[in-house]
């Protein structure tokens, strides 16, 4: 059967993904991410497990990536199993170029994708070439997640700071990720001149959990062209 046409967006996507899971070696222990770029990274270690007899395990960053990682045979663990992982690969939203600080958290899932990402020794972004920014804000909101308890009291003190919170919805109804939050999604604070002070800011109001930020940045991003061509930009 002929394959389907991607879209220039979505060849993008395959690229960058397909070329990270390249990077993936035997025995690793990975930090799974999530996403539609995502998606395009177990498609190729399923792959690579059937035909190559890949031995890898890998911590879920979603119950979507969870369900699709167990579809396509890639063995999950998790931290009361694995101390450290040796790699994590994720999509972003945003990555600041120079930098590569990111945005994440479009898909809902930034809490356990920062725990993930805080236990790898190595961070890789896989994003298609719409996502590089100089500056953060500009083309994503920053996502907030916060605690369903008192989350208009919240949303109030992101107002104060400028954020412009919108609690985000799918499909009409109110977002609740894995962990069982909301999503407040702050376009206000873009662009994003001082994101540590930022981050910093939003971690003192008690009602939010994390932020979209990650400001660690990534080591190296992949970033994915139309034509299935790929660049890899690193940390400067
Ligand atoms: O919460 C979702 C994640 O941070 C995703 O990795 C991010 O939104 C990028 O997703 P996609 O590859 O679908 O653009």
């Amino acid at each position: 059967m002929a394959e389907p046409v991607l879209s220039p967006q979505e060849e993008g996507k395959r690229a960058a993904g397909e070329a990270a899971a390249a990077l993936v070696e035997d025995g690793m222990r990975l930090g799974l991410g999530t996403g539609s770029t995502v998606r395009w990274v177990l498609e190729a270690l399923g792959r690579r497990i059937r035909d190559e007899g890949l031995r890898i395990t890998g911590i879920p960053t979603s119950e979507q990536t969870a369900a699709r990682a167990r579809e396509l045979g890639i063995p999950l663990t998790d931290f009361a199993a694995t101390e450290a992982l040796d790699l994590c690969i994720d999509g972003a939203d945003e990555v600041e170029r120079g930098t590569l600080r990111l945005i994440k958290g479009l898909g809902g899932a930034l809490l356990r994708e920062k725990i993930v990402a805080e236990a790898a020794g190595r961070f890789v972004a896989v994003v298609d070439a719409s996502k590089i920014v100089e500056m953060l804000g500009v083309k994503a909101p920053l996502p907030v997640e916060v605690t369903e308890f008192g989350w208009e009291s919240t949303a109030r003190r992101l107002a104060a700071l400028g954020g412009s919170p919108v609690l985000r919805r799918r499909d009409g109804a109110v977002l609740r990720t894995d962990g069982g939050n909301l999503i407040l999604d702050c376009a206000g604070f873009a662009p994003i001149r001082d994101p540590l002070g930022l981050q910093r800011e939003l971690k003192t109001i008690a009602g939010v959990v994390e932020t979209g930020l990650f400001l660690a940045g990534a080591e190296q991003a992949i970033v994915g062209g139309a034509d299935g061509g790929v660049e890899v930009l690193r940390r400067a």
